[in-house]
């Protein structure tokens, strides 16, 4: 059976939630669907059809992302979901290629994606190209080592985060630049951050802000939420969640860390996501104790492989003819000659012979500079016919910072 597709309108909004609520088995507050449908342009979403039933949908946000080298226009993929009754029918597969369609259409070169699951995507020619850790931190064992930076200059501030946004703004919009895949917050996207109802609780306390300042202003900050707790023997064990935590200099990052490890009476930090290179990793005496476990960050895919290729900087020159069979969006099969350098790109269709073959997945996972081609070649999924030439592809596109979004869209 086909479902027709159209954009959704205001008025499909009230169905696509209850398609969303039936999807992810969940329910939201009235509150939380209104901050919600302030991130959306009803353009830029997509909607399948029963009749005239809503059964299927999803939309994208117009980010402005930090790639290696700058910054990008890139699609935030976000609130996929089909009705339960109409899965395995192929609805999400008509999306998504009416979605990448659209997409490249306009000019808009990288999708982007938060997966539910991560079997889900590689099929539409997305690869895992940004992974997070997960920390669980025991309060017994936060000692820095004896060379953490520090600055008597700074002075540590709690902060009502509702009152503090600026501050906030200020330190982020230094920050976001400096790693690929972070991405700048909208007024709605920021509400969203700081929302702070009982749905936004997860069962924790409020939310509570520290800042790190001096007379010059705001250097760093972090969002946090605890909740009390006891032991049997009625010892405090209290538990806290660190959600966002942004520093302009080194001596800031480790006074903003501190001032949150030294909270008295909690016994358990969890921090659910930080970057893979994270530099708590270098401050802690012994980094063991962060207890880290990999999560998945972002999922990336060129749905116009030419323009995105140009649109990042690249860690060492290069100049490789690459073959890419793309079923899903066919306009990037053939054989494109990338020739690229530390400043910048040219990427143009080539009759030569291709230097290395790839899925698109690879390409979308190597785009943010955190994936090594290496194991694409090991599992047999890329091949080269010049030798190095895949090595030398790989090492151009890697970057020192490794991406990381660090909030879900
Ligand atoms: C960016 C985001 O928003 S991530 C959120 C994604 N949404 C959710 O997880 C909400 C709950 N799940 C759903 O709403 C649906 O099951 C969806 C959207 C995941 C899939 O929708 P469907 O319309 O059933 O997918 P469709 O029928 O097009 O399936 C296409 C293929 O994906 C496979 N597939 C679909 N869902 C899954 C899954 N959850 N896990 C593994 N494979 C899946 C199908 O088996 C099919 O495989 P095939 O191509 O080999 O035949």
């Amino acid at each position: 059976m086909s479902y027709p597709i159209r954009p959704m309108t205001p008025s499909d909004w009230p169905a696509f939630l209850e398609v969303l609520m039936d999807a992810y088995n969940t329910y939201s507050s009235p509150e939380r669907n209104e901050r919600f449908k302030r991130l959306f342009d009803f353009e830029r979403t997509l909607a399948a059809f029963d009749g005239e039933t809503l059964i299927g949908g999803t939309g994208t946000f117009e980010f402005d992302m930090a790639v290696p080298g700058g910054t990008t226009a890139v699609a935030g993929v976000t609130a996929v979901g089909v009705l339960s009754s109409h899965r395995r029918r192929g609805v999400l597969s008509s999306l998504m290629r009416r979605q990448l369609t659209d997409l490249a259409e306009r000019g808009e070169a990288v999708a982007a994606l938060y997966a539910s699951e991560s079997s889900i995507y590689g099929r539409y020619g997305y690869g895992l190209a940004a992974e997070g850790v997960a920390f669980t931190i025991d309060r017994r064992d936060t000692a820095f080592s004896p060379h953490a930076p520090s600055d008597p200059a700074l002075r540590l501030r709690i902060v009502n985060p509702d009152g503090a946004r600026n501050v906030f703004e200020k330190v982020f919009e230094a920050v976001r630049v400096t790693r690929p895949g972070m991405y700048a917050r909208s007024t709605p996207r920021w509400d969203g951050v700081l929302a702070d109802d009982e749905q936004a609780r997860h069962g924790m306390g409020p939310l509570r802000g520290l800042v790190a300042e001096d007379d010059t202003g705001p250097r760093g900050y972090a969002l946090f939420r605890a909740k009390e707790g006891f032991s049997v023997h009625d010892i405090f064990e209290g538990e806290l969640h660190l959600y966002d935590l942004h520093a302009t200099d080194p001596a800031a990052y480790a006074a903003v860390w501190r001032g949150v490890l030294d909270r008295d009476l909690i016994a358990t930090f969890k921090v659910p996501t930080r970057p893979a290179d994270d530099p708590i990793r270098l401050l802690f005496n012994d980094p063991r104790r962060l207890r880290a476990v990999a999560v998945d960050d972002l999922w990336i895919r060129l749905a116009d492989v030419r323009r995105a290729l140009t649109e990042r900087a690249y860690a060492a020159p290069v100049d490789v003819a690459i073959g890419i069979d793309d079923p899903v969006c066919p306009w990037n099969t053939g054989t494109w000659r990338l020739s690229a350098d530390t400043t910048g790109a040219t990427c143009e269709p080539t009759r030569a012979p291709a230097d290395v073959t790839l899925p698109v997945n690879a390409l979308g996972a190597a785009y943010l500079g955190g994936t090594s081609l290496h194991a694409w070649n090991a599992t047999g999924a890329a091949a080269e016919t010049r030798e190095g030439a895949l090595r030398a592809l790989s090492t151009a596109m890697s970057w020192d910072v490794k991406p990381w979004a660090g909030l879900i869209f």
